[in-house]
């Protein structure tokens, strides 16, 4: 992916820059690099919704959602980002590999192209796991194209005296993964954030899922998104998981943000930055 193609350009201008997110893969360096000096990582929080608020299908089983321009943009925020954050019941429910895959969409025949060209490009795999639940099968621990994530654990919760969460604590870093210990993560976002800046030097997060915890991070005050992105896609699903967190978009621009519609192929993407 060296230059831009059309759909790039036009994610770029109508979603990353809008959101303050700059996006140059031909110099290689793609990540968000402005380091505010900032005590917190700079936070999207982004998923992919149908029009009755589903985020996966009946049972919860993962589904696409997004169509296929939406999906190389969900690629290009992958990586913009220094770290991909998701809870614990993503990864065991969808078995997530988190990685950038796209390169672009061959739009006369609707299909898309994978490229290694942006493998380098990976953010950071960040899985919220108080108690240390992560099954060490999955791939983010397996896979060999994945990059081993990072932990975020309450040593409370998981109880890491105990012989057996030790145990799995010490196979969790052998094959590569990193431990971060927060207390009361499960309720601490700002103290995660912290941890993640301090001890891992994580200067952007993009947050990818699931329920529960998008709507801790839209809900946590004091706020700790700077940009949400969402798409749209045109369809219901009739069942599955549902996100309906309190807000008014509305009300929350009113309060210093801005909200901003556009649409990328059959879906509808909303954005909305914090105010400065
Ligand atoms: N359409 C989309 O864009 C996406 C959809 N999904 C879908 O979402 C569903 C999974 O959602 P869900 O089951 O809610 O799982 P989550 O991925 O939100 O993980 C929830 C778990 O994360 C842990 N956790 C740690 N910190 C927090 C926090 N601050 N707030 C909430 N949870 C926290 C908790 O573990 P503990 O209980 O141990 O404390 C909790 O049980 C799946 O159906 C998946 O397909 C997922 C990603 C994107
Ligand atoms: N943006 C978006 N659109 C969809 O239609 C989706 N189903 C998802 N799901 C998210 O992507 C994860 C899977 O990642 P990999 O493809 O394995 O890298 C899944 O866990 C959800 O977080 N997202």
């Amino acid at each position: 992916m060296t230059e831009s193609s059309p759909l790039q350009t036009t994610i770029r201008k109508t979603i990353l820059e809008p959101c303050g997110i700059p996006f140059d893969c031909s110099s290689g360096a793609c990540k968000h690099d402005e380091d505010r000096n900032g005590s917190l990582p700079l936070v999207t929080v982004t998923w992919a919704q149908t029009l009755d608020g589903r985020v996966s299908g009946p049972n919860g089983n993962m589904i696409a959602i997004s169509g296929p321009e939406a999906f190389i943009m969900t690629h290009m925020l992958r990586a913009t980002h220094d770290g991909i954050l998701v809870g614990v019941g993503t990864v065991k429910n969808d078995n997530p590999r988190l990685t950038v895959r796209i390169a672009d969409l061959v739009v006369d025949r609707g299909e898309l192209v994978l490229s290694d060209l942006v493998a380098a490009n990976h953010p950071q795999p960040i899985v919220l796991d108080p108690r240390l639940a992560l099954p060490e099968t999955c791939h983010l621990v397996t896979n060999q194209t994945c990059r081993r994530p990072w932990i975020v654990f309450d040593p409370k919760a998981a109880n890491v005296s105990a012989a057996a969460v030790a145990e799995k604590a010490k196979r969790l870093v052998t094959a590569g993964c990193k431990l971060i210990p927060v207390a009361n993560a499960r309720h601490d976002l700002h103290g995660v954030l912290r941890a993640l800046r301090t001890q891992g030097g994580m200067r952007s997060i993009m947050v990818e899922g699931g329920r529960a915890v998008l709507e801790s991070f839209l809900t946590a005050q004091p706020p700790v998104a700077n940009a949400v992105i969402i798409t749209v896609a045109p369809r219901f699903v009739g069942g599955g998981v549902h996100l309906s967190p309190s807000i008014d978009w509305t009300r929350t621009a009113q309060s210093g943000g801005r909200v901003a519609w556009s649409s990328l192929g059959d879906d509808a993407i909303m954005v909305w930055r914090r105010g400065q």
